[in-house]
């Protein structure tokens, strides 16, 4: 995420703030004083203005239903959209589901060799309230191993690498951790080599001791907010919203602000009921993407089609990769419509384990076909 984007979050954060009506309206100056800090000059223009104009409490400007309508997609109860089922939106038809247009993503591969690229939460295993939770079904994985027999498969997660590969468990896999900033490679069971030897990349190293320094911080200041949880994922930080009552949403937002103002090298992304602290370096899931392809040893060939699936806004950026790619196909799991760079959709974890099974199947038949 560049930090234009950044910063356009923290306008809508600031935005939804000052609209929340269930709250105290919180004043012009305040937000300037809480989020000045951290945006860049036509930001905080924007900000100033939007604030200022009342457009903001008039609830009508389209950065606040950004916000809104990510806060409320977040959180498939209150999910009552049926645009996604109907063939003729135009979300359905810009964005088709990849189960009914199978042949033709398998069709577009032609030969090339497919790697696969999966999101854990919300792709693999469904939305839970517990992050320590978030299990994967038996017959996922099993899809995964199978997966794994024919195509190299990546899990590319927000999480940290050893919570991420606790909930898979499957040496043969690569996984990319804290959003792509800890990458490790298969582990061949036989291999005499020590567990830090299949590490292949951390470019964020450096940021250890401050991420720990503020995850302590925020563990303390968010005791607070009843049903804000931080997670440590080593190389960032996630403060879940899930469980909060939206009326502390402000004060939680406030919390996190404060903290983030005393580290200029960190910066604040969103995912679902989610604010994500990471370092300011330019690496993200599609540098990540970007990287393991390299390492496979497909750098700038044209002989690899990358299937990248995922549901958040992190993933939006291995959407883009493979867009200016120009082969590969990237799938946005989601039940609503959603401004994505992705190719095609699916629902939900059971829609994704049918399109991995099809994958499998079609490789199966393909390759006893080509031994006729
Ligand atoms: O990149 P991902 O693998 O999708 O990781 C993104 C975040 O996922 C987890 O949080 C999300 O899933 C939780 C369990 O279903 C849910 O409770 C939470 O509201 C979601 O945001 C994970 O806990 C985070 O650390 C990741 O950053």
């Amino acid at each position: 995420m560049t930090n234009r984007n950044v910063n356009n979050t923290l306008v809508e954060l600031a935005m939804s703030i000052s609209n929340t009506s269930a709250l105290p309206r919180a004043t012009v100056p305040g937000i300037m004083a809480l989020l000045g800090g951290v945006l860049g000059l036509p930001q905080k223009k924007l900000l100033m203005k939007t604030l200022e104009d009342g457009s903001v409490n008039k609830g009508g400007t389209k950065v606040i239903n950004t916000w809104i309508d990510s806060m409320r997609a977040s959180s498939p109860t209150r999910v009552k959209s049926t645009q996604n089922q109907d063939p003729t939106s135009p979300w359905t038809l810009y964005h088709p589901s990849a189960l009914s247009m199978f042949d033709q993503i398998v069709c577009e591969s032609k030969g090339k060799q497919i790697v696969t690229f999966l999101d854990y939460d919300g792709t693999l295993s469904p939305i839970v309230a517990d992050p320590d939770k978030a299990y994967m079904s038996k017959k996922m994985r099993t899809t995964l191993k199978d997966l794994a027999r024919h195509f190299p498969t990546a899990i590319v997660s927000g999480r940290c690498l050893d919570k991420v590969y606790n909930f898979v468990r499957l040496a043969e896999l690569y996984y990319a951790g804290s959003h792509g900033m800890d990458i490790k490679g298969p582990t061949n069971k036989r291999s005499t080599k020590k567990e830090n030897e299949q590490v292949l990349f951390q470019p964020a190293s450096e940021f250890l001791p401050m991420i720990n320094e503020v995850y302590n911080i925020l563990v303390e200041k968010t005791k607070s907010v009843p049903g804000a949880k931080v997670e440590n994922n080593k190389f960032c930080l996630s403060v879940h919203f899930r469980c909060v009552d939206e009326k502390s949403w402000v004060s939680l937002a406030e919390q996190v602000s404060f903290v983030l103002n005393e580290y200029p090298k960190l910066k604040l992304t969103q995912g679902r009921k989610v604010l994500e602290i990471r370092p300011t370096i330019k690496w993200d899931k599609g540098k990540a993407l970007e990287f393991l392809l390299e390492s496979l040893g497909y750098a700038n060939s044209d002989n690899v089609f990358p299937i990248y699936i995922g549901d958040d806004r992190t993933d939006e950026d291995a959407f883009k990769v493979l867009r200016r790619r120009g082969h590969g196909v990237g799938i946005l799991v989601s039940k609503i419509p959603k401004e994505t760079d992705a190719s095609y959709t699916l629902q939900d974890p059971t829609e994704v384990g049918q399109f991995l099974r099809h994958l499998v199947e079609w490789k199966r038949t393909s390759s006893q076909y080509h031994k006729l």
